[in-house]
C-alpha cells in the first residue's frame, strides 16, 4: 500500500465541467440537458509501485499550483498493490461508489466523512470516493480535512477529491449528501434565509441535473432542508423527484429516545416512529402509529398529556436546547442521522417497521398536499428506492397538527418561487415558523 498525493490524467474530462456549468447557468431548469458522463469510473490516483519509480514526492510538491488549473486536487487515495482479481479477500469488492458532500469543511461533515470511509455505512466490501465541495472561504480547510481522511489508513477510501464547483464535484456522483448551508444570523429574516440557501440548492440542483449519476440519491441537511430539497427537485428535472430527501432522520432518531427513556426500555424496542412534515418546530412526531416492544406506544404509556405536549415539544425543539446548551447546533447526531438514513435506503427495511424522510408528497396515500417535501413513514427493499407507507392511522390530533407543518410547507414553497420556476415570490411566513435550531 502506498500513500500520497497526485493526479489521474483526468484532466481532459475535468476541462469540460466549466462549459457544463456555463451552459447551465445560462439555460432554464427546463432547457437543461443531461450530459453523458466523458468517464465512468473514478481510479484510484496512486499507484503504490509506480509511485516509488516517479518519485511521488515531486508530485506531491507540485500540489499547490494544480488548485489554479481548476482540475480537483486528489486526497487519500489508497490503490493496493494487489490483484484485486486474484486475491480472495478481495474478491467480493464491489464497484465504487462515488459520494459527493457539499459543507465537507463543515461540523457535521467534520463527524459524517470518518463514518463513511469506516465502511460502516456501505458495508466492509464497499469502495468509495468522496468528492467534497467547499468555497474560497473553506479550501484550506477542506485540503486539512483531506489530509485527516488521508492519515485514517481508511482501506475501502480509495480517493478523495475537493473542490469548488459543483459541475466538477458532483461529476458521477451516486450519493450527494447537500449539508452546507449558511446559518440564519441574529436579526435575519426567515424570508432572507429562504432566498440565500435556496440559491446555493437552486445552482446545486442544476450542477446534479447535468453531471451527477442519471440515478443519484440526494439527501439535503442544510436548512430550512425541505424547502431546499424541493428546490432541488425543481432545478434538477432529468433525476426522479423521487431520489430526493430531507434529513428528519435526527427527529426520528430524538422521538425514538424520549419514548424508550419514557417507557424505561431499550431504544431499540421503539419502532414505526414517524415524523410528519418539516424539519421545523411545527414537525410531529407521531406517537399514535409508533409501537413500544411490538404494542401501540398509547397502550405503554399511559400519559396522553405527557405524549401530546411534553414528548411532542421537546422533540420539536430539540435542536434549539441543544444548541443553548453547546453553544452550536446538533452535528455528531446529526451526522449519525445521515448514516442511518443513508442505511435505510441500503439495507431492507425489517419486516413491519418503517423509517421517516421528508421525501416529494406527489401521488402520497394520505391526502397531503402535492408538490412539496414532506416527511412521511417509508419502507425500502435496499435497493436505494423506497416507497411510502400507507397501512397508518389517523385522529383528530395528530391531522390537526399535520394541516399546520403542512401550511407552513406550502407557504415555504411560495417564498422560493422564484428559485424554483413557478412565478413571483410572496413570502409570508406566521412568526412562530422556525428551524429546530432556533427558539
Ligand atoms: N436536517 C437536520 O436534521 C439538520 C440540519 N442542520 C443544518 O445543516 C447545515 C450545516 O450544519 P453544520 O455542518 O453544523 O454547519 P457549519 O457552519 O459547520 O458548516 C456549514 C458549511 O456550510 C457552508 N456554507 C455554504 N454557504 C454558506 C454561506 N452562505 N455562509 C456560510 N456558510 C456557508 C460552509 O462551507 P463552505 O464555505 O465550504 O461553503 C460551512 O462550512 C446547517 O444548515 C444546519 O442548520 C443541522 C443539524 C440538523
Ligand atoms: O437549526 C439547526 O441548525 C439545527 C437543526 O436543524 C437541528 O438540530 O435539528
Amino acid at each position: 500500500m502506498g500513500l500520497s498525493t497526485a493526479y489521474s490524467p483526468a484532466g481532459s474530462r475535468l476541462a469540460t465541467a466549466p462549459l457544463a456549468a456555463a451552459a447551465a447557468r445560462r439555460g432554464s431548469v427546463q432547457r437543461l440537458h443531461r450530459r453523458r458522463p466523458l468517464l465512468a469510473t473514478v481510479r484510484c490516483s496512486v499507484d503504490a509501485a509506480k509511485q516509488v519509480q516517479d518519485g511521488a514526492a515531486t508530485i506531491a510538491a507540485q500540489e499547490p499550483a494544480r488548485h489554479k488549473t481548476g482540475r480537483l486536487p486528489r486526497f487519500g487515495v489508497f490503490c493496493p498493490t494487489y490483484d484485486l482479481t486474484s486475491d480472495d479477500k478481495t474478491k467480493s469488492w464491489k464497484k465504487l461508489v462515488t459520494i459527493a458532500v457539499s459543507g465537507a469543511a463543515g461540523m457535521i461533515a467534520n463527524h459524517l466523512l470518518f463514518q463513511l470511509a469506516s465502511g460502516e455505512v456501505f458495508g466492509q466490501d464497499q469502495p468509495i470516493a468522496l468528492k467534497l465541495l467547499g468555497s474560497e472561504r473553506s479550501l484550506q480547510a477542506l485540503e486539512g480535512v483531506a489530509m485527516e481522511l488521508e492519515d485514517s489508513l481508511y482501506p475501502l477510501l480509495r480517493e478523495v477529491s475537493i473542490g469548488i464547483d459543483p459541475y466538477e464535484v458532483f461529476e458521477d456522483a451516486d450519493w450527494a449528501l447537500l449539508i452546507g448551508a449558511k446559518p440564519r444570523g441574529p436579526g435575519m429574516e426567515r424570508a432572507a434565509l429562504l432566498d440565500i440557501n435556496g440559491q446555493i440548492f437552486a445552482d446545486q440542483g442544476k450542477a446534479l441535473n447535468a453531471v451527477a449519476s442519471p440515478n443519484v440519491k440526494v439527501i439535503v441537511v442544510g436548512n430550512p432542508c425541505n424547502t431546499n430539497a424541493l428546490i432541488c427537485i425543481k432545478n434538477a428535472p432529468s433525476i426522479p423527484a423521487k431520489n430526493f430527501h430531507a434529513l428528519t432522520r435526527l427527529d426520528e432518531n430524538r422521538a425514538k429516545c424520549q419514548l424508550a427513556l419514557k417507557a424505561g426500555v431499550f431504544y431499540d424496542k421503539v419502532s414505526n416512529m414517524t415524523i410528519w412534515g418539516n424539519h421545523s418546530t411545527t414537525q410531529v412526531p407521531d406517537f399514535l402509529n409508533a409501537k413500544i416492544d411490538g404494542r401501540p406506544v398509547k397502550e405503554v404509556i399511559k400519559d396522553t398529556k405527557w405524549l401530546e405536549e411534553e414528548f411532542t415539544m421537546t422533540v420539536q425543539n430539540r435542536g434549539g436546547v441543544l444548541i443553548q446548551k453547546w453553544g452550536r447546533s446538533s452535528a455528531a447526531s446529526t451526522s449519525v442521522s445521515i448514516v442511518d438514513a443513508i442505511k435505510s435506503l441500503v439495507t431492507p427495511t425489517p419486516e413491519g417497521d418503517w423509517f421517516s424522510s421528508g421525501v416529494y408528497t406527489t401521488g402520497n396515500p394520505y391526502g397531503i398536499a402535492e408538490d412539496i417535501v414532506f416527511s412521511m413513514p417509508c419502507r425500502s427493499k435496499g435497493d436505494g428506492d423506497y416507497e411510502l407507507v400507507s397501512d397508518v392511522l389517523m385522529d383528530d390530533f395528530l391531522w390537526e397538527r399535520i394541516k399546520k407543518t403542512e401550511a407552513e410547507l406550502l407557504a415555504e414553497r411560495k417564498c422560493v418561487a422564484h428559485l424554483t420556476g413557478e412565478g413571483i415570490a410572496f413570502c409570508d411566513l406566521r412568526e412562530d415558523t422556525m428551524l429546530p435550531g432556533e427558539m
